[in-house]
């Protein structure tokens, strides 16, 4: 498979060593300054750049009939308009705030333990993210979507930057520390007993492998796609 890479910085580059690993070409490789129009030798395009960049990006890809595997996160409140445009254009993507399969895993683990918390009002759910100091955006995709995945089972419709306790919203402790790839934990805290659910990512090979599966797999489909439907997940 002929894979463009839009965006090379820690991603861009673990990708190409993971798609290289599996047989794949890449034939290009696009930074912020460069010229988009080489995209068109692949069959198709990668793009972990910047939350201001991804809209943009996805939109180009679809004018340019070419399916894409978008890992940027940053952008959720475009996430209808984006859907919509490429409906349009009869288009492809595949999008998710975390391509890990332990992740996207811990999401179902996530909805599972929010599930059977529900009842027990008692306990207080907040959650931990920490990243390394040149993330762009706070709280992560990731803690938004395990957010989400909380809020089907509960009345916390919102969510928070922070540990304070507010009506009807999670609070998500973002800390940012020097080289973190990536670590997840929701808490359950009560007088009696605290419940934790936690994550760490030991290096970006899983993001990757995850980002190279779905490319793989977006050839041989057509439509707008998150990866549990690549992972086939429940
Ligand atoms: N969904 C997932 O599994 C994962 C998502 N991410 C997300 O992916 C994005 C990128 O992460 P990193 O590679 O760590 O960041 P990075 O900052 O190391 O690399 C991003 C690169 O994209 C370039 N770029 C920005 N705008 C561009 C544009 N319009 N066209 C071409 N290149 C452009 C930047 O110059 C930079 O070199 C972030 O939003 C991050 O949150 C990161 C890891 C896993
Ligand atoms: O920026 C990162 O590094 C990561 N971003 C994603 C997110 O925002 O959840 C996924 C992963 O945690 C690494």
């Amino acid at each position: 498979m002929k894979i463009a890479l839009l965006g090379y910085g820690k991603m861009g580059q673990t990708i190409e060593r993971v798609a290289i690993q599996r047989g794949h070409d890449v034939v290009t490789r696009i930074g912020r300054n460069d010229s988009i129009e080489d995209i068109q030798k692949a069959d198709v395009v990668i793009e972990f750049t910047a939350p201001d960049s991804a809209v943009s990006n996805i939109k180009f890809c679809a004018d340019m009939g070419l399916p894409i595997v978008c890992g940027t996160t940053g952008w959720n409140e475009e996430l209808q308009e984006v859907t919509d445009y490429i409906d349009s254009k009869k288009g492809t993507l595949v999008h998710a705030s975390n391509f890990s399969l332990g992740v996207n895993i811990f999401f179902e683990l996530n909805r599972k333990l929010a599930a059977m918390m529900a009842p027990y009002q008692e306990y207080r759910v907040s959650m931990e993210e920490i990243h390394h100091t040149e993330k762009k955006d706070a709280p992560s995709g990731t803690a938004v979507t395990l957010a989400q995945g909380i809020a089907e089972y509960t009345d916390l419709n919102k969510w928070h930057l922070g540990t304070d306790n507010e009506s009807n919203s999670l609070p998500i402790d973002a800390q940012r520390v020097k080289d973190v790839k990536g670590t997840h934990s929701v808490h359950y805290s009560s007088v009696i007993d605290d419940i934790e659910i936690k994550h760490t990512a030991h290096s970006r090979d899983g993001f990757a492998i995850g980002a190279v599966i779905a490319a793989e797999w977006i050839t041989k489909h057509k439509g707008i796609f998150t990866m549990k439907d690549v992972l086939n997940l429940s």
